[in-house]
């Protein structure tokens, strides 16, 4: 929560901070994170072992982006979902269905650059 005494720099280090500690419980608590962290990682062995171009780095980097911040944001939707309505809800299960579809737009775009990128040079 915003303190009403912080100065700008203050503010935008405590902003930092909570956005470190995000990212600390998504890695530490979240198996879907964990998921795609860990093909993240295979990702980037996979693209020193093949030399990939700093261009195929950029799109492979913002691949992992993409899919990284869709699992987290559709995590986000989820627990704020449970907070709203733990019982069985048609709605909240739209709401879920919707949030879940992010990271399959993310996952899916994600492994055709992938296969744009590897395929070429498993088949060489
Ligand atoms: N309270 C609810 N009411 C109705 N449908 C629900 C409810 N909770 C979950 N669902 C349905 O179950 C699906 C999975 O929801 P859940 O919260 O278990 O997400 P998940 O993808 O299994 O979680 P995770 O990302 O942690 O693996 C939702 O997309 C929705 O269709």
């Amino acid at each position: 929560m915003k303190n009403p005494n912080d100065g700008f720099v203050k503010g935008r280090l405590r902003s930092i901070k909570f956005a470190f500690k995000g990212m600390w419980l998504l890695l530490t608590t979240e198996d879907s994170i964990k998921v795609q962290f860990s093909v993240a990682v295979l990702a980037i062995i996979a693209g020193f072992y093949f030399h990939i171009s700093a261009t195929e780095w950029m799109f492979q980097l913002i691949a992992i982006a993409l899919v990284l911040v869709a699992e987290a944001m559709n995590t986000a939707v989820e627990k704020m979902a449970d907070f709203v309505h733990k019982d069985y809800h048609q709605k909240i299960g739209f709401i879920k269905d919707i949030a879940a579809g992010s990271p399959g737009f993310a996952a899916i775009i994600s492994l055709i650059i992938a296969g744009i990128i590897y395929i070429p040079k498993i088949i060489n």
